[in-house]
């Protein structure tokens, strides 16, 4: 199966068209406040447009408000949503209504039934992050391997070194990154996206 790839914390137009330029599935806009790497819907509406019609545009949210998620994914005309946080089902299953979910759970989250669970709506697909989203630490990926849900995406501490053995060990639908990416905070590293990408694509 093709693994995709998904490079995150997109905040300029220019960076956007360098992912895409790569061959990354997905850009990933952070709308969480609390992140450095944040960016306003108006920019990733106008990067989204400019990377054209096959690049997914995924819009990452951090314990924010019902209301706040779908208006910021609609201003931004993402493709897809990014849940992180302690979120209730029913908050999920309401995102979903609307716009496909990548959900993210932690390590601790895995062995959990009533969590699982709470996954298993049309459209909602589990993304594996370390327990501080965006703070590039990679997971024990053999200490995971039994509990990995398939279909599952993998994030936390990837890139170039490392993202073929979390795919030789886990199988995750896709890989998503950001801090192995970067020059500084918010802006892309082209050497780190283009190697993450064919590295991804080689495994
Ligand atoms: O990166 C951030 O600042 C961030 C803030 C709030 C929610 C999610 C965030 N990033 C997500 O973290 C993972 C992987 O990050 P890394 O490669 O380990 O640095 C990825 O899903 C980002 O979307």
């Amino acid at each position: 199966m093709t693994v995709r790839v998904k490079v995150c914390g997109t905040t300029s137009i220019h960076d956007a068209l360098l992912s895409a330029g790569a061959g990354a599935d997905a850009l990933g806009f952070i709308f969480a406040p609390v992140s450095k790497r944040r960016v306003t819907p108006e920019v990733a509406r106008e990067a989204g447009l400019a990377v054209g019609p096959v690049v997914a545009r995924v819009g990452v949210f951090l314990n924010q408000g019902l209301d706040e998620v779908l208006r910021t994914a609609e201003a931004a005309r993402v493709s897809a949503v990014q849940l992180h946080g302690d979120l209730s089902s029913l908050y999920v299953r309401e995102v979903a209504r609307y716009h496909p979910v990548l959900r993210v759970l932690r390590p601790a989250d895995l062995g959990r039934e009533d969590v699982l669970e709470g996954l298993s709506l049309p459209g909602v697909t589990p993304l594996l992050d370390a327990p501080e989203p965006g703070s590039g630490q990679p997971l024990d990926w053999a200490a995971l391997r039994d509990l990995f849900p398939a279909g599952a995406w993998l994030a936390g501490g990837l890139g170039p070194g490392n993202v073929a053995e979390a795919i030789r060990v886990l199988r995750p639908a896709g890989v998503d990154a950001v801090s192995r990416l970067e020059a500084r905070a918010g802006v892309k590293d082209p050497e780190q996206v283009r190697a993450f990408v064919q590295a991804a694509r080689r495994a």
